[in-house]
Order: C-alpha cells, then structure tokens, then sequence
C-alpha cells in the first residue's frame, strides 16, 4: 500500500492544517493524519486577472495560506511545525472563478451558472516543510501541486435552486454547491477525484508525501544547489523559476512573479548565479537524469521544491533539491531526477530488510496458519506459563517441532516466553494474539486464518501456472471443476459451509463496526444486506443505527446456517430472507449494503446485480458498498491487488471505477470513506 506508509511517515511530526474547512479536517484526520489545526488569516484577495489560469490562482492561495502559518507559528504559538498544509478550493465555468458566495443572490448568481454545465473544481495545495537551523532561523521548503475534477451539473429549475440555497449549505462553499451532502443531488457526473471537489485531493497528497518522504532519503543523497539573488527585489516567496542544472531554463513567468508584479523579483538566467555542491565528498559520483513517466513536458513550466528565507531581507536564499526528489509541473504533472551511480555501493539496510521480510512472508503467515490450527492460542489462554513439552502433549504433536513453533510465534510478536529457574521457555499469549486469534475473542480472526489455510493457500501454490493460464486453479489446487466458486467450492459440504461462513463472519467482525459507522444513516429506516451471510455485518448497523433494521438476503444454504452465529444480545432488528441475489426478487429497503461481494464476479453479473438493486429502489435510496478500494494508479493497497492473484471470476478495482459502475446504473456516489480498517466504504444515492 502506497498511502498509509506515507502518513504513517509524519508520525511524530508537528502537522499542521493551515485552515478552517470542516471538510478537509475530516478528509485528512480520516486518512489517519494526526495534526493541529490553525486556521490561515491570510486574505483570499489576490487579483485574479494577474494569473494566466484559474489554477495558478488556487495554488498561490493556498501557498499564502500555509506561508501565513508557518511563519506565525512560531512567534505566535511558540514552536515550529514541521509541516503546515494549505489548500484552495475554487469553481471555475466559461472562464469565471467562483469561490465562496457572499449571500443567497450570489449563490443564485453562481449554481444558475453552473446548471447544465459541465464545471471544473481545482483544489491548489502547498506543503510547506519547515527546517529549523540553529541559529533560530527556520528555512521553508515548498511543495504546491493542483488536482482538476469536472462535474457536470443536470439543468436546474429555479424553484430547485432556492430550495437548495435556502438549505444554506452553499454558503461556505466554492461555487455555492457541496457535492458530498445535498448538493450532490444536482450533480449528473463527476470525473476525477470526488475528494478533490470537496475540499482536499487526498490521493494527489500521498502521492507527494510519497515523492518526498519514500523517494528522497538521507541527505547523503542530496544535491545542494545554493542560489544567491543577484538583484535587490528578491523575497521570500520567490519560486524557483529555474530548472535545475542540466535542464532547460524556463521561458514564462511564475505565477508568484504574476501575483506580486515586481520585474526584479522573478528571477532570470541573468539576475542569479548558482553553484553545485555534494553534501557528501564520500558519496559516489552521481549524474542527474531526467525522466518522465508520461512522455513531453511542458519545461516552461517549472515550479515548486523551492526553499525560502524566513528573513525577507535576505539576498541569499538555498534551495535545496534531492537528486530523488521529483519536480512537478505546473500542470501538475511530476518529473524525477534519477541518480546514476558510477560504483558498485552497498545495498541500503532497509531495502535488504524488506526484501528479506517479502521473502520470508509466507513462512510468517504459515507459522501463524498452524499455531492457530493447533489451538495453540485457545490452550495458552486457558493455561498460560506451559512450557514446549507441555504444549507438545496436550497439541498431541513433538516436542521438537512443537518447541521450534512457539518460538518462531515469539519472534513473530504472537507469544511472549520467560524463562524458568530450570532454563525451560514458558509461554503465554501476546495482546495482539488475546485479540484476534482465540476463537471466542470479539474479534477473533480464527475462522478467517483457517480459511486463508484451507482454502487461499492452496491457490496461492499454484500461483505460477495463475498467471501463465490468467485462470484460476481450483481444479488443481482442490482435484475438482468448479463452475460457480460458492456452490461448488464454498458450500459444497456442510462442513466446507462453515468454514466459509466463520471465515465471513469473523471477517465482517471486524471490519463491521468501521463500515457500519462510515456514514449518518439516519435518514434510512430500512436496509438489506445482500449476501450479508451470518448477519455479523447487520448488527453492526443495528448497533450503530438505533433507528435501522436490517434484511440478511443470502442463499438459502446460508440462511438456514445463520442461527448458529445468532448474537447473545439482539433486539430482532436483524432478519434473513433466502434467496439468490442474481433470479430473486430482492426485499424491499431505503438503503441496500454490498459489503465484499462485487469483487468476486465479473462485470456481467455485477451488471445484472446492480441493475436488480437499482429496479428495487425509489429516488433517494441508498446503496453503501463496501470493498478494497484500489489507488487510482493501481499502485496500491497490495491487500487488494494480492487478493486478485487468486484469479477469481472478479476483479479489484478503485474507488472511481465502482463510482462509474453505480452511476451506469442511475446511483450518484455522495461520500468516499478510506477507513482505517480492512474495507473502504462508498454511500450512493439513486437518482
Ligand atoms: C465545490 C465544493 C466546495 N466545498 C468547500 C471546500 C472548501 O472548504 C470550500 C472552499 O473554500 P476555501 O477557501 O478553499 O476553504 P475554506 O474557506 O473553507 O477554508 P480555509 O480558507 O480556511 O482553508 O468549499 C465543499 O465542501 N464541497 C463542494 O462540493
């Protein structure tokens, strides 16, 4: 996964969220980002007739706001952050850029320009990272990038929009609309990032962080390019108008020289001179190479990875850049300067080390696949402090293998062990194994890991003859055909039935709570989970929604199951219908729940799927549908993307691409939820 190592990189660190958006608040705070949040003070007053285009505008913005913050910090809140995030949102349509409308008649003015049309939303982004020196200095570096989503709006009857405006949502919004809450009703399509429009591109973001925290390392690596202004106007937000050396210099003005049309303050080949130096004479001897992923770039457009002065009075400003660091256009679009080492050098320590634990994954997983097995967890729980030959006798297998697992399981944070007077190991369980893996635990993962065992396993070792044959390998992996991988893999004995259903059950456990509290469901009385199995799922929303009931509509091999994984408290909000979601008739409900199914078939029979779902429901009604969202690059989450190696019928896709599916079939998607959990959550509403 791409993503989560990137915030997790900012653990630790003073972030800082430059603005007052309830929005953005909630975007980065539900991508796990932990920071403070300091609204900018800065003005959005630049003259917009100075930028050539509206996304210039939007990003000096935004870096005006963030800039505003990192230099008050500071002085006014008494420490540095170490990283201060500002944002803009705008609307642009037929050359005009809306921002927040100042009263209902410049709401009306702005949505009645919009109706019909399709309209373009950019978010401008800066991150500021600020370096402090010694000397209480603090060097600032700048990263600004822009996302574009186009959204069309359905024609609008004036009687619609004062309805709307008088809802007073538009009033703190670009463009007098928010799409992720009533506004989203007015919206026919959106193409790009949906977050982009509410107020942050998220994914853009991590790509960045990903740039600057994965891709440029110790400063070994760095280049230091020092740039000393020759002129008197220069300040501290000059942007490196200059491609680094070997590159071609820029023809165009930056947006920043636009913004504050001081001729000496934009820098030219003529008004600054630079100078190259290692910061490492130890390190090999490094050329710098471009390169770009998406063929011609625009090189009059160089901007950003600039670092900037606190002391305006300053002639010398540094900029620095890392040989590894990318450089990205002001189209957005990023270009990285690769590192051609000259000499043989030395692995890193952490690239061995990962390769090392990819290599050594499967070990780790089957470890935990026998231990879990073999009850191990369940009898130290019951009995902790026995030691191997006890553990041996009561899992009836050797004391030789049996005192190889234990161990394996301590290295692996599973067991904890001690050691006795008489130089025995005793062994009792982790927190981490009291959590998930004893099989009466809330949370217990025991049904699913026998799953993973019995069934996933055997597939993965056949991955070869997978990807050669791009089929799957039930045959060969389980000796028999199989048409339909549920009736003749999962349920084709009682006892294979429920295995799948506690590996199902265990599974929507603990994902459940986090699906089920993903949105405000208040406004849906009744809903219907298909292939909701056990209902552990359901109740999960019973428990999260009080005003909720649930339908379980399931295959009648599975209903008749689910009485055995019936919870000991339960109010009768959660009932079960049988049937086959692809022939029958569907129980009526204000919201249907597709929580892990459509991954599993191909696009035919989610096609009829949804289009059974969408007959089914009135305008209004919901459908949440939760899955692993993929990254719109598919670079990520490797969850999802291992998961489609076991080649079944289905496929992984992004969160855009079921929003694309689910509007094929008349559902608008209205919010986007990266939980912090196994599964990804979308609310769409039919119109
Ligand atoms: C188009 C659109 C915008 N918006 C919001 C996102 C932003 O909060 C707002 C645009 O105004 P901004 O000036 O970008 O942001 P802000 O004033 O809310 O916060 P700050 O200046 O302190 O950073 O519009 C939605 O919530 N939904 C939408 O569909």
């Amino acid at each position: 996964m791409v993503l989560n190592p990137v915030i997790s990189k900012l653990a630790g660190k003073l972030v800082v969220l430059a603005s007052a958006s309830p929005r953005r608040l909630e975007i980065l705070s539900n991508a796990g980002l932990r920071f403070e949040v300091v609204p900018s003070w800065f003005k959005e007053t630049l003259d917009k007739g100075l930028f050539k285009a509206p996304h210039e505008y939007a990003v000096e913005t935004a870096k005006q706001k963030a800039l505003e913050v990192a230099r008050r910090m500071p002085f006014k809140h008494l420490k540095t952050p170490d990283i201060v995030i500002g944002a803009d949102t705008i609307v642009t349509v037929d050359g005009m850029i809306l921002e927040k409308p100042v009263d209902k008649e410049d709401a009306y003015r702005m949505l009645s320009s919009l109706s019909g049309k399709e309209h373009s939303v950019f978010t401008g982004v800066a991150i500021v990272v600020c370096h402090e020196k010694e000397n209480e200095e603090v060097d600032y570096q700048l990263i600004e990038f822009y996302e574009e989503t186009k959204v069309k709006f359905a024609d609008l009857s004036d009687n619609m929009l004062w309805e709307y405006i008088n809802s007073g949502e538009p009033m703190d919004k670009a463009g007098g609309y928010g799409i992720q809450a009533l506004g989203g009703m007015l919206v026919e399509y959106v193409h790009g990032d949906f977050l982009n429009v509410v107020g942050f591109p998220l994914n853009h973001f991590c790509k960045q962080l990903d740039l600057i925290y994965n891709r440029c390392t110790s400063s070994a690596d760095q280049e230091i390019v020092s740039v000393r202004l020759s002129h008197n106007g220069s300040h501290a937000t000059s942007i490196l108008t200059q491609p680094p050396p070997g590159l071609p210099a820029q023809s165009s003005p930056s947006p920043s020289s636009k913004a504050k049309p001081n001729p000496s303050s934009s820098p030219t080949p003529a008004n600054y001179t630079h100078h190259t130096q290692n910061s490492s004479s130890a390190n090999p001897v490094h050329k710098v190479k471009r390169k770009s992923s998406e063929g011609e770039v625009d090189e009059s457009s160089w901007m950003l990875v600039n670092s900037l002065s606190k002391h305006t009075d300053d002639r010398e400003a540094e900029f620095i850049y890392n040989t590894t660091l990318p450089l990205v256009t002001s189209s957005g679009q990023v270009i990285e300067l690769s590192v051609t080492e000259h000499e043989d050098s030395e692995p890193k320590k952490d690239d061995l080390q990962r390769i090392i634990d990819l290599m050594d994954g499967f070990k780790a997983s089957k470890a935990l696949f026998t231990a879990s097995k073999m009850c191990v967890f369940d009898l130290l729980q019951s009995r902790p402090g026995l030691d191997a030959a006890q553990v041996a006798q009561e899992i009836k297998a050797s004391v030789k293998g049996t005192a190889c697992l234990l161990e394996a399981c301590v290295s692996l944070g599973l067991l904890t062990s001690k050691q006795r007077a008489c130089q025995k190991s005793v062994y009792e369980n982790t927190d981490l194994s009291s959590h998930f893996l004893l099989s009466d635990a809330p949370f217990s993962l025991r049904g699913y890991i026998q799953h993973c065992n019995d069934t996933v396993w055997p597939l993965f070792s056949h991955l070869e003859s997978a990807v050669r044959e791009g089929a799957n390998q039930r045959e060969k992996a389980f000796g028999k055909t199989s048409k339909d991988m549920f009736q003749d893999t999962f349920y084709n004995s009682q006892e294979a039935k429920l295995r799948f259903m506690n590996a199902m059950h265990s599974i929507a456990k603990v994902t459940g709570r986090a699906v089920a509290t993903a949105f405000d469901l208040s406004s849906f009385k009744t809903a219907c989970d298909l292939g909701g199995c056990t209902g552990a799922m359901a109740y999960e929303f019973t428990k999260a929604h009080p005003g909720l009931s649930v339908t379980v509509f399931d295959l009648p091999a599975v209903v008749e199951m689910s009485e055995h994984f019936l919870p000991l408290h339960t109010d009768n909000r959660v009932s079960f219908v049988a049937g086959d979601f692809f022939k029958d008739e569907l129980p009526k409900a204000d919201l249907y729940i597709l929580a892990r199914i459509l991954h599993d078939w191909p696009d035919e029979k989610v096609g009829i799927l949804l289009s059974k779902i969408a007959n089914a429901c009135t305008a209004g009604c919901g459908l949440l549908l939760s899955e692993i969202f993929l990254d719109e690059d598919r670079r990520g989450p490797s969850r999802g993307l291992l998961q489609a190696l076991s080649m079944s019928e289905g496929k992984q896709r992004s969160a855009t691409e079921y929003g694309l599916l689910l509007k094929s079939h008349g559902f608008i998607t209205a919010h986007v939820r990266h939980t912090d959990n196994l599964l990804d959550a979308m609310l769409c509403i039919k119109v």
